[in-house]
């Protein structure tokens, strides 16, 4: 029937499930993101009866010195008596260093991942800790109300959900009269970008063109950490002068991560680790977003070339992986200050940004 939802739809409606402490179905098993259970539904699920484990990520695993067997995926058992405090410390790494011995962990193997697989993507997808709880098998089909997430439902690794272009409108702005703003938004349902077209680009030659990641932070409340605020004001300042060009408004804050994520990370950074590791203990990679959002958007405005504001090589990489040409590189190098010199130096060092 043409109104049941698609299997993508019905992982879109489970991402939101989850950010409400709501659990959802995955064939026999239910799944709930470990940040925003409570007690009650902890004790709820546990009633249900069925095999109590929580899914990690091999990052936040390796901090928790614990070997899993699924690749990707790490799989742990959840003892009778482990309570509701004791998953969140196991997810949220902000207690790690005042209470190191948190285990012994009993890592699971045998039998399938892919529940726990979906249950981390949800997660992250939600933008939560990449912790949930997975409880089943269960016996008996209950019709409760929750989502049925089918298995199948995650897109292949590779695949986004398509953007449209929904509105757009001129607006004047400070470095030019003849700004545009355009709004994109991913059929999934999930977070809307930006574009900012200045003046009338020439779709037939490379449009000096900037790939911004959304920075609450450092675009807006002019935050020393990092140098976001500034490389935007740059890039804008530049595509005024010039005349014409294109500032691509990604929201993926926090590097794809999330603010709360990104605010966690910032509370380990004070507890000493970098950039990187802070990610690395929450359980995330170092980079968690997708490029090829850009040259969707890019495509869909009809460019097709771009000379590209940025340091990192990993977005002109994915532009010309994804089928729009870097004429060129240009460098983007504003707003060090001493609160940021060592964050752009890790960047550098691990994450290969060209000084
Ligand atoms: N997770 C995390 N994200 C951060 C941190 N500092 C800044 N960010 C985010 O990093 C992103 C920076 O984006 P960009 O400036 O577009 O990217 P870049 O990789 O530095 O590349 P270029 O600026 O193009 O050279 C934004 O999403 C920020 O919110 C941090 O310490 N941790
Ligand atoms: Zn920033």
């Amino acid at each position: 029937m043409t109104l049941t939802p698609t299997p993508e739809e019905l992982f879109s409606r489970a991402r939101n499930e989850l950010r409400m402490g709501v659990p959802v179905r995955v064939g026999d098993h239910l799944i709930a993101a470990v940040e925003t259970l409570s007690p009650q539904r902890l004790a709820d699920l546990r009633s249900v009866g069925g095999e109590v484990s929580m899914a990690l990520t091999p990052w936040r695993a390796r901090t928790l010195k614990v070997t899993g067997y699924d690749g990707d995926v790490v799989r742990i058992a959840v003892a009778p008596d482990a309570d509701f405090r004791w998953m969140l410390a196991t997810a949220d790494p902000a207690t790690d260093l005042a209470n190191p011995l948190k285990g012994p962990f009993r890592a699971l193997r045998g039998g399938a991942a892919e529940i726990h697989r979906m249950a981390i993507q949800l997660c992250k997808e939600a933008h939560l800790l990449p912790s949930a709880l997975v409880v089943g098998p269960i016996a008996e089909p209950m019709s409760s109300g929750l989502v049925d997430v089918p298995l199948d439902a995650i897109l292949p690794a590779g695949a986004t959900s398509p953007l449209v272009a929904v509105s757009s409108a001129r607006v004047p702005l400070e470095i030019s009269d003849a700004g545009r703003v355009h709004v994109f938004r991913p059929r999934d349902g999930g977070e809307e970008h930006y574009a900012i077209e200045v003046g009338q680009p020439d779709r037939s030659k490379p449009v000096l063109s900037r790939l911004h990641s959304a920075c609450f932070t450092g675009d807006l409340a002019g935050s020393l950490k990092c140098d976001c605020g500034p490389q935007l004001r740059a890039a804008l300042d530049q595509i005024g002068q010039e005349g014409a060009g294109v500032l691509l408004y990604l929201n993926q804050e926090g590097r794809g991560i999330g603010l709360a994520n990104k605010m966690r990370a910032y509370a380990l950074q004070d507890q000493g680790f970098d950039t990187v590791e802070a990610n690395h203990r929450l359980g995330f990679e170092d980079d968690e977003r997708d490029f090829r959002l850009g040259a969707q958007i890019l495509k869909l405005l009809g460019f097709n070339s771009v000379r590209l504001m940025t340091n990192n090589p990993a977005k002109t990489a994915m532009m010309d992986a994804s089928g729009v040409n870097v004429a060129e590189r240009v460098a983007l190098k504003v707003g060090e200050n001493p609160q940021n010199a060592a964050y752009l130096a890790t960047k550098a060092a691990k994450s290969g940004h060209l000084l």
